[in-house]
């Protein structure tokens, strides 16, 4: 067994030989375009068994993701969370969005080296994306790791997500804090508090919060707002 497929077992994630291929091949490309690409500062194998790739799959531990639904990664970057998601749930339909453009060509790398299906890459900043009517309220979920804080954040992803939908933000320490300066802004762009998690990964005995929002109401049409907005004056 690899090292990586001890991990997931450990964890009780059942993965095949084709997943677990994907994974090892995502860990290759990912190591070998970051010495002419920054796309992470994890390459060693083990850290990025643990902090890119369990990491990302976690949240489906804790997150019933309804099969065969859709889910947007905002500022995916290396494709972290979305590409391990997509490795365990083919099932889902996922876009991965970044405002780097050649981070978006090594997606779609990935994407055709790996044949995989039901995903894309799509370049652009989330708060321009937001408003275009082609992505706007679509997605039964949006996820997000490591892009900013929640109020800021929320504004970013709130516009993608599909009344009845979920946001999900994967924190760490922080969540709690950050929850309480975002609840303002989760109203005012039609989400609820669905709940908050809180578990580790087992690694560094590094603590993780997972944030649930529900889109309870269509988001006003004047959000996401425009020139960096959302990040200068949070709401
Ligand atoms: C620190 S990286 C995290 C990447 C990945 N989510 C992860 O967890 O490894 C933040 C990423 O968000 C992207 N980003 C920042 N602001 C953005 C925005 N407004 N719209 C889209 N992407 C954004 C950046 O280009 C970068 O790739």
């Amino acid at each position: 067994m690899s090292k990586l497929e001890e991990l997931f077992v450990k964890n009780e994630f059942k993965i095949d030989e084709n997943q677990l291929d994907n994974f090892e091949k995502y860990r290759d490309l990912l190591v070998e375009t970051n010495k002419v690409l920054n796309l992470t500062s994890i390459t060693e194998e083990v850290e990025v068994n643990y902090k890119h790739f369990l990491d990302s799959i976690l949240p489906l531990k804790y997150v019933d993701i309804r099969e065969n639904s859709s889910l947007i990664d905002i500022g995916t970057g290396a494709g972290l969370p979305g590409l391990p998601i997509k490795f365990v749930r083919k099932d889902l339909n996922i876009v991965l969005m970044d405002s780097l453009n050649k981070r978006i060509k090594f997606l779609n790398k990935v994407i055709g080296e790996l044949k995989l299906e039901k995903i894309e890459a799509i370049h652009g900043r989330a708060e321009e994306m937001g408003r275009n009517a082609k992505y706007r309220e679509k997605y039964d979920y949006a996820i997000s790791r490591a892009v900013s804080r929640l109020n800021t954040l929320v504004e970013y992803c709130l516009p993608f997500v599909k009344v009845g939908g979920y946001f999900i933000s994967m924190k760490g320490p922080s969540g709690h804090e950050e929850y309480a300066e975002a609840k303002k802004a989760i109203e005012t762009l039609g989400g609820k508090l669905e709940k908050i998690i809180d578990y580790n990964l087992d690694y560094e005995d590094s603590e993780r919060t997972l944030i649930i929002i529900k889109k309870i109401k269509n988001t006003n049409k004047k959000y996401p707002r425009a020139g960096g907005k959302p990040k200068s004056k949070p709401l």
